[in-house]
């Protein structure tokens, strides 16, 4: 299994910038390179990194996506006078030449390659190139939006005909829409490319009609080119999550990629002057942590925007960290999604529903918007927006520092039965350093009026003695392999630290029934995923998800766990996250290992996995998992029961009213 993580930089690329006035230019300088690197030398994160050597492209890989005569005509700029660079660059738009630029663009596609080399080969896990000039704008014979060359288009290109790559997914998180990677793959079915974008109505650059959320790709690239507008600036760290919910992470699971590709700009984060968004640098944490379990974890990153010298630095930081494997921060106080991304993604899941299953019962477009699209009728203004800060220059926008996140020394530890082998690079946590006898007492009194059964009662503490370790955390996360589960998550939600307790996510996997107790405390938010439909105990805080064919059924499972269970469990924002497998689930190995991955980018990583004792053979994988290894590819996902889908549908519908992260249809009022 591949580990690591490959970190590619060389200041080469920070030797050429706007030698005339240029308004549109002058926010690409070198210092966007060099703030981010140092950055991440100064938090010591680049020394945890896997170092790889830049290296320039070869004309052959430049010409995957690029005419010759634009790079013929790209490679005369060095020998240009000043005045020649500036009428070369008369004929495109937004972007600047220099005489050292087409060597810099050379090393972008360079280093893209080398990341992608090092990712397929398995030399390392992932990986980010921090590079300029970036690539997304720049198309077959044009410069655009300071791009030269289209590097992660390359990239793409590059994996599939050396590495076979079958499907290619393109996340283009950068505030820009970019149209070089649609135009590049819009009717190629093996590259699934992704970005949402700054449009305003086509009023933002670079003003295109098929930026829109119509642009769905063509002829066989149909359903592959989703296009996700903010028609409003300011968006926050809850309308990124929700678009990841209900637009990406579905079809992205769907379309099971074997090479995730991140056009990584930062102009979408808060200060930008480009984007006037409001995310916060820590939401690149949880959107790189949402996309390691694709593709086997197989993930490369390249710089595209950023203009915000401190975001930027903060931003670029936050998705190394997640890259590394470390814990993701809380995912403090969400909210929903404003009205507008609403109305975006319903559009958007609207413009797709006949390409992706996951999508087929997204409720139709309200007649208003139908009328909107084609009179191109600016959106009227609901007032419920959040406040753009047109009022603030963006040097003045401040915004609190990313919170620090430490790495507890033990990654995973295990409470387990004698006899049974501790998973490779777990610790073993027994009760013989016994917690205080209190809590053995009173275990002892909530569990034993009569007879004292010794291996039980040790089992428990050692369960609470794993989670006492977790609280102090000196553990991360935590896997127990008990008698009777069901004594289990009682014990857990009456002995466990209150720090850990006061708020949990209880996550219930098969058959069986949750003792109410635990559900009417009010500390839990209990997701119940099965096979039986509910007895109608369904509450804010007891959502039980029923799948007709059971757990085992891998589609209806993780459209389950990413439309409703993560939503839910961002929005509770819990302390601790309990993982619970019921006897006889049922559910598959794999699913399993992305549930356990997936739910680790809440509560800080506090995940604690209760299975039961004879589950030994899941023992391993779900410990591989919890110590952090992708999981495994699902492969190509079955279709969905219509059934389940409408199920789930009718879920969001009822608890979007307490639950607003479940939102994805625009109300229907207007
Ligand atoms: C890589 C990228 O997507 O960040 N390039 C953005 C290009 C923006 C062009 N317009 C600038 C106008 C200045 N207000
Ligand atoms: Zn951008």
């Amino acid at each position: 299994m591949a580990a690591g993580t490959a970190l590619l930089y060389d200041e080469e690329m920070t030797k050429y910038k706007l030698l005339w006035v240029d308004p549109a230019c002058k926010i690409e300088v070198p210092e966007r390179l060099t703030v981010s690197h140092e950055a991440l030398v100064r938090t010591g994160l680049a020394a945890r990194c896997v170092s790889i050597a830049v290296r320039e492209a070869t004309d052959e890989e430049i010409l995957l996506v690029h005419s010759e005569e634009y790079l013929e005509a790209v490679k005369k700029t060095p020998y240009m006078t000043l005045e020649d660079l500036m009428a070369f660059t008369q004929q495109y738009g937004d972007v600047y030449f220099h005489p050292n630029i087409y060597h810099c663009a050379k090393l972008a596609v360079g280093a893209t390659l080398q990341l992608v080399d090092s990712v397929m080969t398995g030399r390392v896990r992932n990986g980010i190139a921090l590079v300029r000039p970036p690539g997304h704008h720049s198309q077959k014979s044009a410069a655009s939006g300071f791009c030269i060359f289209n590097n992660v288009a390359i990239g793409a290109r590059y994996a599939m005909q050396k590495y076979g790559a079958k499907r290619v997914l393109i996340v283009d998180w950068d505030v820009h829409h970019g149209q070089g990677v649609q135009y590049c793959f819009e009717d190629d079915p093996n590259v699934l490319y992704f970005s949402w974008h700054r449009y305003e109505h086509q009023n933002f650059w670079p003003n295109l009609r098929e930026s829109d959320y119509d642009s769905v790709g063509k002829e066989k690239g149909a359903g592959f080119n989703i296009n996700v507008p903010w028609n409003k600036v300011g968006m926050e760290n809850s309308d990124y999550l929700a678009v990841f919910f209900h637009v990406l992470l579905p079809v992205a699971y769907e379309f099971c990629p074997d090479l995730v590709l991140v056009s990584a700009g930062f102009d979408s984060a808060i200060g930008d002057p480009e984007g006037k968004m409001c995310a916060t640098p820590d939401i690149f944490a949880h959107l790189t942590h949402l996309l390691m379990n694709l593709a086997g974890g197989k993930l490369c990153a390249v710089l595209e925007g950023g203009y915000n010298l401190t975001s930027l630095a903060q931003s670029v930081c936050q998705t190394v960290q997640t890259l590394l494997g470390d814990p993701a921060p809380l995912p403090a106080d969400l909210g929903g999604p404003c009205e507008s991304v609403l109305k975006s993604i319903h559009c958007v899941r609207s413009a797709h529903k006949q390409y992706w299953s996951c999508l087929k019962y997204t409720a139709d477009l309200p007649a208003s918007e139908l009328s909107a699209k084609s009179l191109k009728v600016a959106e009227q203004k609901t007032g419920n927006e959040p406040e753009a800060q047109e009022q603030r220059s963006p040097e003045e926008i401040v915004w609190p520092e990313p919170p620090k996140r430490l790495c507890p020394p033990v990654r995973t530890a295990v409470a387990l039965p004698e006899g049974v082998a501790c998973p490779d690079a777990c610790k073993r946590c027994s009760s013989a350093e016994a917690p205080s006898s209190l809590v053995l007492n009173r275990i002892r009194g909530d569990f034993f009026k009569e007879s004292e059964d010794k291996v039980t009662l040790t089992a428990l503490c050692d369960l609470i003695a794993l989670l006492e370790r977790m609280a102090k955390n000196e553990v991360r996360n935590g896997l127990a392999l008990v008698q009777d589960v069901s004594m289990a998550m009682v014990c857990v939600m009456q002995h466990a630290p209150t720090s850990l307790t006061n708020r949990v996510l209880l996550v219930c996997v098969g058959d069986g029934c949750v003792p109410t107790r635990i559900t009417e405390d009010g500390k839990t938010l209990l997701v119940h995923i099965s096979s039986t439909e509910a007895q109608g105990q369904k509450s804010k805080h007891c959502v039980p998800v029923c799948l007709r064919k059971g757990c085992s059924d891998v589609a209806g499972f993780m459209q389950a766990v990413l439309g409703l269970l993560l939503p839910l469990g961002y929005e509770y924002n819990p302390g601790l996250v309990l993982l619970v497998r019921m006897p006889g689930s049922g559910v598959c190995e794999s699913v399993w290992q992305q549930l356990a991955g997936l739910l680790q980018g809440l509560a800080q990583g506090h995940t604690l996995v209760l299975m039961q004792e004879n589950e030994t053979a899941s023992a391993g994988p779900t410990a591989s998992a919890l110590l952090g290894s992708p999981a495994p590819m699902l492969g190509l996902l079955g279709n969905l029961l219509s059934e389940d889908l409408e199920a789930l549908e009718t879920l969001r519908n009822t608890l979007q009213a307490d639950w607003k992260l479940l939102q994805v249809n625009a109300c229907q009022q207007n």
